[in-house]
Parts: structure tokens; sequence; C-alpha cells
């Protein structure tokens, strides 16, 4: 299912903290928001999830307006992994991903148990199932909050962050089984390598607008990356895969040291 978001203005205080995004996600596709700190990755997705409402634009999910839908009805067409999913609570992890089921309570116990134990799967997390989230690792709470999202069977995903706080192997692995599920994805990443490596396209915010989208090659150029973020960037090719990769100095007259020559 195709996510169409056109338009879109975000106020909060007064203040327009997101004008005129666009945003688009093909059927299936795995699209990424960049930006430095502020540009308006989470705002945007927040309007998509429906914790914000824009003041003008819309959000639209296989052509249908999500404003007009009941929330019952967008939970079950979209799951969100976001900055605030994290819990504190001595919950399992049985009963953390069966909070996703919320949305389609009044299904049987038996379809409930099947898609517990198939999302824990997906996430490689089935022997983790009675153990405490406060007890997992890093990677391992990451994972089994995809596993959450999983279970209301959603049509689209949405994921603010999703390599936060993990190392670099469970950065990996989070983005290769969000990319092996094929499911329609829109994510905010910082990491400006792994959104070349793994997105279809990529969205590059900076206060608040997008200023640049289109597949990763195209967008993340050393010119775009240096006016976006004030860094000196070089384009590499990952001699494995051959996708674009960059690598970072301060800018020139920057006033940042320069890392010591090796
Ligand atoms: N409720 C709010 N009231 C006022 N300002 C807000 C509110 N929510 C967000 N902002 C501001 O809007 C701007 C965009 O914030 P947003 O969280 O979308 O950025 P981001 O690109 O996700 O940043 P980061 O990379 O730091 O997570 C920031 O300047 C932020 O302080």
């Amino acid at each position: 299912m195709n996510l169409d978001v056109e338009g879109v203005d975000v106020s909060a205080a007064g203040v327009r903290l997101v004008r005129d995004v666009d945003v688009h996600v093909a059927s299936g596709a795995l699209v990424g928001l960049v930006g430095p700190n502020g540009s308006g990755k989470s705002t945007t997705l927040r309007c998509v999830y429906r914790t914000l409402r824009p003041d003008r634009g819309e959000v639209r999910l296989g052509g249908s307006d999500v404003s007009a839908m009941s929330l019952r009805e967008s939970a079950r067409l979209m799951a969100a992994l976001t900055q605030e999913s994290q819990s504190e609570f001595d919950f399992t992890v049985t009963e953390v991903v069966e909070m996703g089921r919320t949305p389609h309570r009044g299904t049987g116990r038996e379809e409930r148990d099947r898609a517990h134990a198939e999302a824990l799967r997906a996430v490689g997390c089935a022997h983790l199932a009675e153990r405490s989230v406060l007890s997992l690792s890093g990677g391992e709470k990451q994972r089994v909050l995809i596993a959450r999202a999983l279970v209301q069977r959603p049509e689209l995903l949405v994921l603010d962050e999703p390599t936060n706080h993990l190392d670099i192997r469970h950065q990996l692995e989070v983005l290769s089984l969000v990319r092996r599920l094929g499911m329609t994805t829109l994510t905010a990443l910082h990491d400006l390598n792994l959104a070349a490596a793994w997105c279809d396209q990529v969205y590059v915010l900076s206060g608040g607008h997008v200023v640049a989208g289109g597949p990763p090659g195209q967008v993340l150029t050393p010119e775009v990356v240096g006016d976006v973020f004030g860094v000196r960037a070089h384009v590499v090719r990952h001699p494995d895969s051959d996708v674009p990769q960059l690598l970072f100095a301060p800018a020139t007259g920057s006033g940042t040291a320069e890392p010591p020559k090796g």
C-alpha cells in the first residue's frame, strides 16, 4: 500500500515546524528521511502516524486520506516504532508483543497466539518470549518492538530512528530485517551511509523543508550533504555491493580541528 504525504505544514505553539513536505513511498519500498537534528524528521513521521495533525496538506495511505479514518482503522493499517516506544516497565516479551494486537482486539485466542509466534520468529526472538524486556540488550529490545509492530499486520511500517543506540551489527540486522519483510516502510535515519545502503529512496530535510528526494546515489551528493550538514563529503563505492557510501571531513574554515593524519 503506497503512502503519500503531500504539501504538509505543521505548527506547534505558533511556530511552523515543517513546511510543504512531500514524501512518497511506493508499495513495498523502504524510504528514508534524513537531515540534521531538528530538521523535521520526527514531526513528519508523527503526522503520518497521527500524533500530530497537519495544518495544511494531506497524508494518504493507499489513496485514502488518513484523517478521514477512525484511529482504530488507521492503527490497523500502520504500525509505528517511535522514540517513545521503549518501555521501562517489567513486561515479558510476549506481553509487549501482545500490545501490538490492540487494534485487532476481538480476534480469537488461537489466531492471536499464532500472530505473536510468527512475529517473534520473524525477528529471530522466539527464544526470548518469556524474558522480561528489562533484561534484553538494546538490539534485542529493538527487534521485539519491531515484532510488536508486525503483529499489527500493518500495511505500512513507520520507524523513527530504529537503529538508535544499536551497535553496528544490530544496526545492520534491523535494517536487513526491515528489508526482508518487504513492507512499505518510512524510516527516519541519522546515518547517511545506512540510508544510502538500504533505502530505495531518500528524502533530505533541512529547516523543516524537503530539499532533495530520490534514489540515494542521486540525492546524497557532496553538494547536498555539504549544504545541509555543513561538512565535506566524498562519495566512494562499497567494494562488495557497489552502493554509494560517504566519507566525511569538517568543512574547510569551519574552525573544527581536522582528525590526526595516519
Ligand atoms: N511540540 C513542539 N513544540 C515546539 N517545537 C517543537 C515541537 N515538536 C518539535 N518541535 C521543534 O520542531 C523542530 C523539528 O523537530 P523534529 O523532532 O521533527 O526534528 P528531527 O529532525 O526529528 O530531529 P532529531 O534528529 O534531533 O531527532 C525542532 O526544532 C523541535 O524543537
